[in-house]
């Protein structure tokens, strides 16, 4: 049986305002499924939702047909990168590796830069490198699905192109939910794509329907 982690039955509203209303999104190992959409359709509040961290009305999140309502609590099962930092800053990038069960070698052997920040506390390296350490950590981390909020933003190009490899890599033993506004990088990794607009997730197979559903300019006006 494949792995699958599917969500739908997600109903979520603040104030009165509807915010995800009609969802389905899965996601299998040994794909990555991209999440598109304009600031503030909803995607972050997605992804904590799935993850099981953010309360929501409504909502159904299985691994293969079974329930996890508080997946946060399997870090073997599901991890999740947030937008923003997540590691605290006193951590060396030596520990962190140790707590995410990372060898120094797997990094330094990728990425040979690292090895002399291996004693340096995360919050002395530059916002990019804490990040790249943030999302590497993630990618590498023992657990069958991974859920990614904006893992590009703040890289520079050649840093997101090894990412890129790292998560193709992962990906042989991994499913990946993954959004960021780079979206030539999404249409890059995914094996599927949703956009999300007006609460719904609409399934997206090429360029053509992102510009149908107005997240991209149509190229004849560009
Ligand atoms: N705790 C909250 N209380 C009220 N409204 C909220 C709360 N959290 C999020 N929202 C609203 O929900 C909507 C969706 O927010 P969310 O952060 O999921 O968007 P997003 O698609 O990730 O946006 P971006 O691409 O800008 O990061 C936004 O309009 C936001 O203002």
């Amino acid at each position: 049986m494949k792995n699958v982690l599917a969500a739908d039955g997600i109903q979520l509203s603040f104030n009165g305002r509807r915010i995800l209303s009609d969802i389905y999104i899965q996601c299998e190992v040994g794909q990555v499924t991209g999440l598109l959409g304009r600031n503030g359709c909803g995607k972050s509040c997605l992804l904590n939702i799935v993850y099981g961290s953010f309360p929501c009305q409504d909502k159904s999140v299985r691994i293969n047909h079974t329930s996890f309502p508080a997946a946060f609590q399997r870090p073997d099962l599901l991890r999740y990168l947030p937008q923003h930092n997540f590691i605290p800053k006193q951590f060396t990038l030596k520990r962190v590796l140790a707590d995410f069960g990372i060898a120094p070698s797997a990094l330094e052997e990728e990425f040979p830069e690292y090895a002399r920040l291996q004693n340096t506390a995360l919050g002395n390296l530059s916002s990019g490198q804490r990040r790249f350490v943030e999302v590497y950590c993630i990618l590498k981390s023992e657990t069958r699905f991974v859920l990614l909020d904006e893992p590009f933003s703040f890289l520079a190009p050649i840093q997101v192109e090894r990412l890129k490899k790292v998560l193709n890599a992962e990906k042989q033993h991994k499913g990946f939910l993954i959004t960021d506004h780079m979206y030539p990088h999404i249409l890059d990794v995914a094996d599927q794509l949703y956009l999300l607009k007006n609460g719904k997730a609409h399934a997206v197979t090429q360029q053509s329907d992102l510009e149908f559903l107005g997240y991209l300019r149509p190229a004849h006006h560009q």
